[in-house]
C-alpha cells in the first residue's frame, strides 16, 4: 500500500448532554458553514494547546451558555469527508450548569435516544448514534459439538451477563439442523430481547423473522439488501472494497478484522489497530472490531471509532 500522505486530522470534540427525561441535546449547522441545515452534537474544533475537554468546556460555554461538570469518552470516530479528515471525539457528559439556549442562533432539539437515527447528521456522526443505542458486544457463536444442553446453557449465561446481539455460526451444520438450532437459539434471545442473525442464510432468517450475517463473499455477489429494513443485515469484511459494498448495500453493521492474531484464523494478517481507523474513516458504518478481541477490549475498539468488539471465544462463557 502506497503512504498515506493526506493531511493530519482535525480533532474534533463534542458532547452527548442528556434532559432530566434521558434525552439527547442536538443542534441545527448554521447556513454558510459546511454540512449546513444537519443535525450535530454540540462541539467544534480542538484549538492547539487544549486538550479535547477544555475544547467542549470552551465551545459549550460559547454556544450554548452551560458549564460542563465532568466528561466521559463515549467514542472517536475517524472519518474522511470530500475536503477533509476529522476525528469526532464523542463525550458523555453527565451533568451540566445553566439551561442549554443558541447563543449562535443554532436550532436546538432534545431527541429521544431512539429518535436520534431520523435526523439528517454528518456521516461521522452515525457511529455516534450507534455507540449511544446498539449494543458494544456482538457474540459470535463457537461450532456446536456433540448434543447442545452444554452449548445453550452457555448462550444462556451469556445472555444472562448482558450480550445482546448474537450471531449464530455453524458451518459443521446441515441446513436442517442449523434450522432446530437456529429456533433454539431464538427462543433463548426473544426472552432476553437480543438480537440475533444467522450466519450465511438470507431465507432460514427471513423465514424466523431474525437478521442475518453475510460472508464477505455473500456481500461481494449481492446487488441489494437481503432482507427487509425491519431485519438486521451484517456482513464481514476484511478490506475497503468489503466495506464499501457493504455501506453501498445499506447494511446496518459490520465487523472488521482480524484486528489481531486469532486462533480461529491463524494464517490471517491482523490489521493492527492503525490499519482498523484508516479503513474505519473510509465509510460511515457502526464497526466491530474482531480478532484476538475481549470484554477488556471495549475501550480500546471505541477510542479506535469500533462500535464494540466481536468475538467468539472472548464473548463464550466456559
Ligand atoms: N461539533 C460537531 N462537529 C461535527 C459533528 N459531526 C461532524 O462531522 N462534525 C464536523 O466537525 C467539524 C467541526 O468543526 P466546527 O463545528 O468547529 O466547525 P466550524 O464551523 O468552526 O468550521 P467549519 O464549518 O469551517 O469546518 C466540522 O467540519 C463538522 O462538519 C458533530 O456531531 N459535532
Amino acid at each position: 500500500m502506497p503512504p498515506d500522505r493526506s493531511p493530519p486530522p482535525v480533532h474534533v470534540a463534542a458532547a452527548v448532554l442528556r434532559d432530566a427525561r434521558g434525552r439527547v441535546l442536538l443542534a441545527r449547522r448554521t447556513a454558510g458553514r459546511d454540512l449546513a441545515g444537519l443535525w450535530e452534537f454540540p462541539g467544534g474544533k480542538v484549538e492547539p494547546g487544549e486538550s479535547p475537554i477544555q475544547a467542549l468546556e470552551r465551545e459549550l460555554a460559547e454556544e450554548l451558555g452551560i458549564r460542563v461538570r465532568g466528561a466521559k469518552p463515549l467514542i472517536a470516530v475517524p472519518q474522511r469527508y470530500p475536503d477533509k479528515r476529522i476525528v469526532l471525539d464523542v463525550y458523555e457528559v453527565p451533568a451540566f450548569a445553566g439551561t442549554a439556549r443558541g447563543l449562535e442562533k443554532q436550532a436546538l432539539a432534545w431527541a429521544p435516544p431512539e429518535k436520534l437515527a431520523a435526523y439528517p447528521m454528518p456521516p461521522a456522526d452515525r457511529p455516534v448514534v450507534a455507540a449511544l443505542t446498539a449494543p458494544s458486544r456482538y457474540l459470535i457463536t463457537p461450532e456446536p459439538e456433540g448434543d447442545h444442553v452444554a452449548y445453550l446453557a452457555s448462550l444462556e449465561k451469556a445472555l444472562a451477563g448482558g450480550v445482546r446481539r448474537v450471531q449464530l455460526r455453524a458451518r459443521s451444520l446441515d441446513p436442517a439442523r442449523f434450522a432446530n438450532l437456529a429456533r433454539e437459539v431464538l427462543a433463548r434471545c426473544r426472552v432476553r430481547g437480543a438480537e440475533l442473525l444467522l450466519n450465511g442464510s438470507p431465507e432460514l432468517a427471513a423465514a424466523l423473522g431474525t437478521g442475518v450475517h453475510l460472508r464477505a463473499a455473500q456481500l461481494m455477489a449481492l446487488s441489494e439488501r437481503p432482507l427487509p429494513p425491519q431485519l438486521p443485515v451484517a456482513a464481514s469484511c476484511h478490506d475497503a472494497a468489503e466495506l464499501a459494498q457493504a455501506e453501498r448495500l445499506g447494511l446496518d453493521f459490520v465487523v472488521l478484522g482480524p484486528v489481531r492474531a486469532t486462533e480461529s484464523h491463524p494464517g490471517a494478517k491482523p490489521l493492527g489497530w492503525d490499519r482498523f481507523r484508516a479503513l474505519r474513516e473510509q465509510v460511515s458504518l457502526p464497526i466491530y472490531a474482531l480478532g484476538g478481541m475481549k470484554p477488556a477490549d471495549v475501550a480500546t475498539a471505541r477510542r479506535n471509532g469500533a462500535q464494540g468488539i466481536a468475538a467468539i471465544r472472548g464473548l463464550w462463557p466456559k
